[in-house]
């Protein structure tokens, strides 16, 4: 370190403390990088990369960005999963004695970004803490951004460590080292995940935080995980935050537990394929108006409910506003101006709220009273509940209308932003000021005069103040001695005079005095706020609450859903179903209901068979997108539904999502069939898609069936299974609470119609290469497909006639004509079988002979038609 100057030795001490994170350190208008920070800061910004003489014996690598377009500069990094710590000049520089001090002011992490350009609205962004307390696990999950803060435990197990983590998609993960390691070894998050281990912070400091009563709800591994993300935050933020205060604690079993693949797979909050919004349930239930509804929303579908009270509750103010047209409107017009509370709060909480911040506060909380209005008189007893004794802040908002302005400008330290009337100072100060520009004003006009010149003016510079200008085209009529000279332009003379000077005094005095106490004023009136945060969360609250039923509401009756009966038993039984997003998505194009019975007493599982894209997937997802629906309290699709409460959702659907983890399909298949082997219950749903698909044929269908017979002995709980080993149709029979279902098709001439009916019984053929030759494989393949499948089929079992079209069939007539003479040719050479004509034997030689992979369809036709003209001579 020998000879850096002082400068780089306060900016290398200063590193020492954010050694994980780019040091953006603050130089007069510029944060600058040094040493490697620079170098790796310049690649991932593409910002220039200068040197620097610092002390040492070469140049130090540096790179900067100017302070007022810093934000966009660091949200690019956080973006990429970098942390960048801020450092501050923190004494006045014409006050420091040598260098200027320096401090790190806050670190900006993925997980606590406060900045509203870099978070979209309508999601969390969650930072996470997972620790080990004994057998036990603990999450705990905080937005900092709205102050929410979630606990939970379980005991050890690594599939509900990441399923709970799941719910919350974290952008940061901190915690205990060994944990974070195994985290990081699942690689199932679809976004970069910065992980960073931390330990527990002082018990002393946690309790200033959330008072001892709220931490007395809280032990073990809950305790901890509150402590590690407390602490963190706390490290990083550098600040009170006063908004971070209630710690809401739940249990896992109070809610559905749905997998990771089992959001993926159901397309809960993103679709499987291009993780889009658009095409998922979010997508197509989220009608909210706010943010904080928005939020909400998504919360309640990740955590579907499973205590039938609370079901019908959020059913009851669901059906409310479903039948109330008038009073949904009503309400959706209340909250469409309605802000994001819920940050606004944080900003208040964090310090850095606006003028125009609080205003948007004032307007929001003014909607409260009709919102709480029209929800006392609804009837509904649950939007009575929810809005019942509301604060709606009114004293909060009086205030800021009292102080702020109607149009504040969007710094706080430039003034523009205080009410006249509310501060006599402020008013007099104010007066001052116009007085003197009046002054100013009236100076101009008298000299004007006195000298004759029209052009004189008054102006004013931030180096000179204010001054008279007298063009030098002019300067002649101005008598000698009248001004004082200050400043010499090209074609122009400024001057002052003492009684100028002396104004001018007066008027900086005063607007200098302005701005810092309309500052003041603001940073009380902000202060103020600060101390009512929780009363301003809870209204947040009740509006994202009616928002979220409002647009539950909506959608339900906008696509004329019912409302499921929820019950205690087991039965599932829904009347005409429909899968409400791949319905949403057809463009008006008619999609068929099917109905679906799974019932204790008679069959509670479905082997359906049937054709590919006969819609087997679409019917499976349906019913349980449906669970999902009436667990969250939304109406469902279907004519009716009686649906039991699922402790637990289990779906093996499809492959897409196997190659993140760059295991095998099928290795990823079992894994998910041993995990619900021993989780579920029978109060689950379980639904396979085309269970034993990734292995042989053999040993695929011999797991299919024991796995099918494990449900069924073993777990007892409702379930669909679909399979192309429509031979395990079979099992209806010594398996009794199984039965056998098929998406009816309908064969005409050469086509086969997807009727999309599930209807009793199993599928024959699952026309697989029927799908391929609608797919426009080359007809060369089809053929041979065929041929093989007929060898195959007749070994086991015999196919059903199958219609086929007329090339098709053509061609496999030929080829079955040539597998029956391949063995007659070998029989000359004495194996003593059946002899082939000579017609059949010159056609096989010529099939034989044929290069199929360079015909085009076209010359394969033509050469089948040649030899039906010959095998017909
Ligand atoms: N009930 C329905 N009404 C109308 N269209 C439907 C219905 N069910 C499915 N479809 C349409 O059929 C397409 C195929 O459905 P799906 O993927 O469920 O078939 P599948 O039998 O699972 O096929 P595969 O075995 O190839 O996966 C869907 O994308 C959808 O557009």
């Amino acid at each position: 370190m020998a000879g850096y100057t002082p400068m780089i030795l306060q900016y290398l001490s200063v590193k020492e403390q954010a050694k994980d994170a780019f040091l953006f350190f603050r130089l007069g208008d510029f944060y600058e990088m040094f040493f490697e920070d620079a170098i790796h800061a310049s690649r991932e910004l593409e910002i220039t990369l200068t040197g620097r003489e610092g002390g040492g014996d070469r140049k130090i690598p540096m790179c900067g960005v100017p302070y007022h377009s810093a934000e966009n500069y660091i949200s690019r990094l956080v973006d990429k999963g970098y942390k960048v710590a801020i450092c501050e000049q923190v004494e006045d520089p014409t006050a420091a004695k040598g260098v200027v001090r320096r401090e790190i002011v806050r670190i900006i992490t993925p997980g606590t970004v406060m900045e509203t350009k870099a978070l979209d609205g309508k999601t969390n962004n969650f930072i996470a803490a997972v620790v080990r307390v004994g057998g036990m696990l603990g999450l705990a999950a905080c937005d900092l951004s709205t102050g929410e803060l979630y606990v939970t435990s379980f005991p050890e197990q690594m599939e509900s460590l990441i399923d709970e983590i799941n719910v919350y998609q974290p952008s940061e993960l901190i915690g205990d080292g060994s944990l974070l390691d195994k985290v990081q070894a699942a690689a199932v998050w679809s976004r970069h995940l910065a992980l960073t281990p931390r330990e527990p912070m002082e018990e002393d400091k946690l309790a200033a935080q959330y008072g001892e009563e709220e931490l007395s709800r809280l032990s073990g591994a809950r305790y901890r995980a509150v402590s590690v993300l407390t602490g963190y935050l706390d490290e990083t933020q550098k600040r009170s935050l006063g908004h971070v205060r209630t710690i809401h604690s739940y249990e896992p079993n109070q809610y559905m537990i749905l997998d990771h693949y089992t959001r993926r797979n159901l397309e809960l909050t993103e679709t499987v394929r291009d993780r889009n919004k658009k095409g998922s349930l979010l997508w197509l239930l989220d009608r909210t108006q706010t943010s904080m509804g928005a939020r909400l929303l998504r919360r309640w579908i990740d955590k579907p409910l499973l205590s039938k009270a609370s079901v019908e509750a959020r059913l009851d103010a669901v059906e409310t506003l479903y039948l109330d047209l008038i009073l949904r409107d009503d309400i959706r017009a209340e909250l469409q101006p309605i802000y994001d509370l819920e940050r606004l709060v944080g900003r208040v909480a964090f310090g850095n709220a606006s003028g125009r911040d609080l205003n948007a506060l004032r307007s929001s909380l003014r909607r409260i009273p009709r919102l709480t209005a029209l929800c006392g008189q609804s009837g509904s007893k649950t939007l009575q509940a929810v809005v019942e004794g509301t604060d709606d802040c009114a004293d909060l908002a009086d205030l800021i209308e009292t102080v702020i302005v109607d149009e504040p400008p969007v710094s706080i330290r430039e003034g523009g932003l205080i009410r006249s009337g509310y501060d006599d100072y402020l008013d007099q100060l104010r007066e001052a000021s116009t007085n003197g520009k009046k002054w100013l004003a009236e100076l101009e006009r008298q000299e004007r005069e006195a000298t004759g010149i029209k052009s004189l003016k008054i102006g004013y510079n931030k180096v000179f103040g204010y001054y008279l200008e007298v063009s030098k085209a002019n300067l002649g009529m101005l008598p000698e001695g009248r001004y004082e000279r200050k400043q010499t332009l090209a074609n122009a003379e400024r001057f002052v005079t003492p009684e100028l000077k002396e104004k001018e005094r007066l008027i900086l005095e005063a607007e200098d005095k302005m701005i810092d106490l309309e500052y003041e004023k603001f940073i009380e009136l902000r202060d103020h706020l600060a101390l009512h945060l929780h009363r301003l969360q809870k209204a947040a609250g009740v509006i994202a609450e009616l928002d979220a039923y409002q647009s539950l509401a909506t959608v339900s009756a906008e696509r004329r859903f019912a409302r499921p009966r929820i019950s205690e038993g087991y039965d599932l039984h829904i009347e005409e179903g429909k899968h409400p997003v791949v319905e949403a998505m057809m463009d008006g194009a008619p999609f068929i209901a099917n109905g679906t019975s799974l019932l204790k007493d008679e069959q509670w599982m479905l082997l359906i068979t049937g054709p590919n894209m006969a819609g087997k997937s679409t019917y499976m997802r349906q019913v349980a997108l449906i669970c999902v629906m009436a667990q969250i309290g939304c109406f469902v699709p279907a004519k009716s539904a009686v649906v039991p409460l699922i402790d637990r959702i289990f779906t093996r659907i499809g492959a897409a999502d196997d190659l993140i983890g760059g295991q095998s399909t099928f290795m990823v298949e079992m894994k998910d069939i041993q995990t619900m082997t021993e989780k579920a219950t029978s109060n689950s749903l379980v639904i396979i898609d085309e269970l034993g698909r990734g292995t042989s044929t053999g040993e695929g269908m011999a797991i299919a069936q024991a796995v099918i017979e494990y449900v069924h002995h073993h777990i007892g709980c409702k379930a669909l299974v679909s399979t192309h080993f429509h031979e395990l149709a079979h099992l209806e029979e010594s398996l009794p609470s199984l039965a056998n279902a098929r998406m009816a098709v309908e064969e005409s001439g050469d086509n086969v119609t997807f009727l999309r009916r599930l209807v009793p019984g199993a599928a024959s053929t699952s026309y697989g290469i029927y799908c391929a030759q609608l797919a426009g494989l080359p007809q060369s393949i089809i053929g041979r497909a065929y041929e093989l499948l007929d060898g195959s089929e007749s070994a086991r079992i015999a196919p059903e006639p199958k219609k086929l079209p007329d090339g098709v069939a053509e061609a496999r007539a030929i080829v079955q004509l040539s597998m029956f003479d391949e063995p007659a040719a070998a029989t000359e050479s004495g194996s003593g079988r059946r002899k082939a004509s000579p017609k059949a034997e010159q056609l096989a030689d010529e099939l034989r002979k044929l290069d199929l992979f360079n015909l085009t369809p076209m010359q394969a036709m033509q050469w089948l038609n040649d030899m039906k003209i010959k095998l017909n001579q």
